[in-house]
């Protein structure tokens, strides 16, 4: 990551984000924005011219003078603080509107299909996404919101005190000190170069850290139970001391910049005499006396300094831009990545979505056949290890099939291959049906719970109730909690719709956890239903009364679990045997 036309092209991309029209809220408070900071300037103006009048009223001891004088500085003084202030507050809504937009944009994408799953399973050149949807776009717009009112206004000031400079010094002054500009803004671009590489590494170790950190929030109670507190001190107090040394790294880098912007500033400050003295000591000015001359050089002086501070505002914010690179870098790499994935039909059909519509009258498009598997292989992403080859298979309405085989020959692969989160190597996998409570259902191996009330964990993924029938769905959901065994759940969350603070993988045991999982799909009731070991942490009874129950609301099965007692619930079996090896029984009647 450089300092580039990548960086330029990455740049412009987010601006089409953050103003997407002329008509748009960002343009509108930018645009008001430019009018304060005009306004404010304006103000400035009058407000520097003060003191020189001081000088005339005191001196002329002129009492209504110096009375309106003091109340016309007061007003000003008034009006500039606050449209300061409102210059302050337009940038920070500004922040607060562009995060929004930025982070929402990317939400659009990330949660676009399952490219979430990709992003963050199957592919590993993206570090941290998460990081930089939440804290690199939160720092890119606070960052370019401080440069907003000061770039804002530099074309205007820069204009203007060119214009009296020129007017001063002719043509002399201008040229100097934009030629002085450019050299100063070479010597920053060339010191910036490595800073905005090594944020963009020191925001990766950042990432890394805090999901140090988040991992050890998730799984505090196994590592726990290992006295793991020392070992893992060690590792995050490891990622730690990495991220540190970059930062220091960074540091030292940032201190040239400086170096370079505080000698660009002071020399910047002695500039306006050399324009000034290069014509006297030609001679230009040889007939003027030295009180003259003195009135030449501090006027020249004046315009000069302005013009000089207009420039170095701007050289300035090296140090900010340097940092707005770095996160332009971050997150343009998100969003190309995001925005290519969205366009692999594999990552992202729209149609998963439209899938999970209840209202969808998919009986009229449902078909008695779930899946429909033709010389089917699959391998291991990135690598040739195969976990099954050419494997044919249907799954219809009422042959339940049971996948068994030892750990690790793929059974969850294929599941994986069937739910469209993994590419098959060779042949095709059909699904003629939709997700949802009218096609397939999937309960993963590691039951997921929301964040949320019990009510909204039993009818996940369906954000409404389903279907919309008031108390009557409270009744069915009681029903089924019931049925999978967890009526005091209810109690202990107090009511269906309570909003509990806890976090239900640390409160619900594993065992409750697949309850609860059975609970959401007998609520959902789909015609097929995909089962990966769903019921490993129940006994054999519970299981069996469970699967019975799943029968008796008509779901065809497709699970993947190790006992043999799973067997009298399916019409088939297929053991996997490793190294892409396979065999398909039907399973004998009792
Ligand atoms: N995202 C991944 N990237 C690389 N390899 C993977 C990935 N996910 C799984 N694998 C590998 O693929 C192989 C098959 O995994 P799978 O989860 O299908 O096993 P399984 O048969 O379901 O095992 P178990 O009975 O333990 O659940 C394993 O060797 C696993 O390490």
């Amino acid at each position: 990551p450089r300092l580039d036309l990548h960086f330029l092209r990455r740049f412009l991309k987010i601006q089409s984000i953050l103003f997407p029209r002329f008509s748009s809220q960002n343009v509108l408070m930018f645009l008001t924005l430019l009018c304060v900071t005009l306004l404010e300037q304006l103000v400035i103006y009058q407000v520097g011219l003060i003191p020189s009048q001081y000088y005339g009223v005191l001196g002329n001891k002129d009492l209504d003078g110096f009375k309106t004088l003091t109340c016309l500085a007061l007003v000003l003084i008034v009006v500039n603080s606050t449209l300061k202030s409102f210059d302050q507050f337009i940038c920070n809504l500004l922040y607060v509107s562009w995060r929004k937009d930025l982070t929402e944009h990317l939400h659009c994408l990330y949660f676009r299909g399952r490219i979430y799953y990709t992003l963050n399973v199957i592919r590993d050149d993206i570090d941290n996404p998460d990081q930089r949807i939440s804290q690199d776009v939160e720092r890119f717009c606070r960052q370019f919101s401080t440069m907003a009112s000061k770039l804002i206004i530099s074309p205007f000031t820069i204009t203007y005190y060119t214009y009296q400079c020129f007017r001063s010094t002719s043509w002399l002054g201008p040229v100097s000190i934009f030629g002085y500009f450019v050299l100063g803004t070479i010597v920053n671009k060339v010191l910036m170069g490595p800073i905005v590489s090594k944020l963009v590494q020191q925001e990766k170790l950042e990432g890394d850290f805090r999901f140090k950190h988040v991992q050890l929030r998730v799984n505090a109670e196994p590592a726990a139970f290992y006295r793991a507190g020392h070992v893992e001190h060690a590792r995050t107090n490891y990622r730690l001391q990495k991220l540190l040394k970059t930062q220091k790294e960074l540091m030292s880098k940032e201190l040239w910049l400086y170096i370079g912007i505080n000698t660009f500033d002071y020399l910047g400050s002695i500039l306006s005499y050399v324009v000034i003295a290069i014509p006297i000591f030609s001679g230009v000015y040889g007939d003027l006396t030295p009180a003259e001359l003195s009135a030449l050089v501090s006027k020249n002086a004046f315009v000069s300094i302005y013009l000089i501070s207009s420039f170095s505002q701007l050289i300035d914010l090296s140090t900010t831009l340097s940092d707005v690179a770095g996160y332009t870098h971050r997150i343009g790499e998100l969003q190309e990545t995001l925005l290519d994935m969205s366009l692999r039909p594999q990552d992202c059909d729209s149609e998963d979505l439209d899938d999970w519509d209840v209202n969808e009258a998919s009986g009229s498009k449902a078909t008695d056949t779930a899946f429909l598997l033709d010389r089917v292989s699959i391998s291991v992403p990135f690598s040739d290890k195969p976990l099954i080859k050419d494997l044919s298979l249907r799954v219809c309405e009422g042959q339940s099939l049971l996948i068994t085989g030892n750990t690790g020959t793929g059974k969850t692969s294929l599941l994986r291959v069937l739910a469209g989160l993994w590419e098959s190597m060779r042949g095709t996998v059909q699904m003629l049906t939709c997700f949802g409570p009218h096609g397939v259902l999937f309960l993963p191996q590691r039951p997921f719970f929301t964040d949320g009330t019990l009510r909204e964990q039993v009818i996940y993924p369906l954000k409404e109730v389903y279907p919309v029938s008031g108390s009557a769905d409270d009744e069915r959901i009681m029903r089924f909690l019931e049925l999978a065994g967890l009526s005091s759940l209810v109690a202990r969350t107090g009511g269906l719709d309570q909003q509990v603070d806890w976090n239900w993988y640390d409160v619900l045991s594993p065992g409750e956890m697949q309850r609860l999982s059975f609970a959401r799909l007998f609520y959902l009731q789909p015609k097929y239903a995909v089962l990966d070991e769903a019921t490993s942490a129940l006994t054999e009874e519970v299981e069996s009364e469970l699967y019975r129950i799943c029968q008796q609301l008509g779901m065809t099965l497709i699970s993947v679990g190790h006992r043999q007692s799973l067997a009298k619930f399916h019409s088939s079996v297929l053991k996997l045997c490793g190294g892409g090896k396979w065999e398909l029984t039907p399973t004998k009647e009792e």
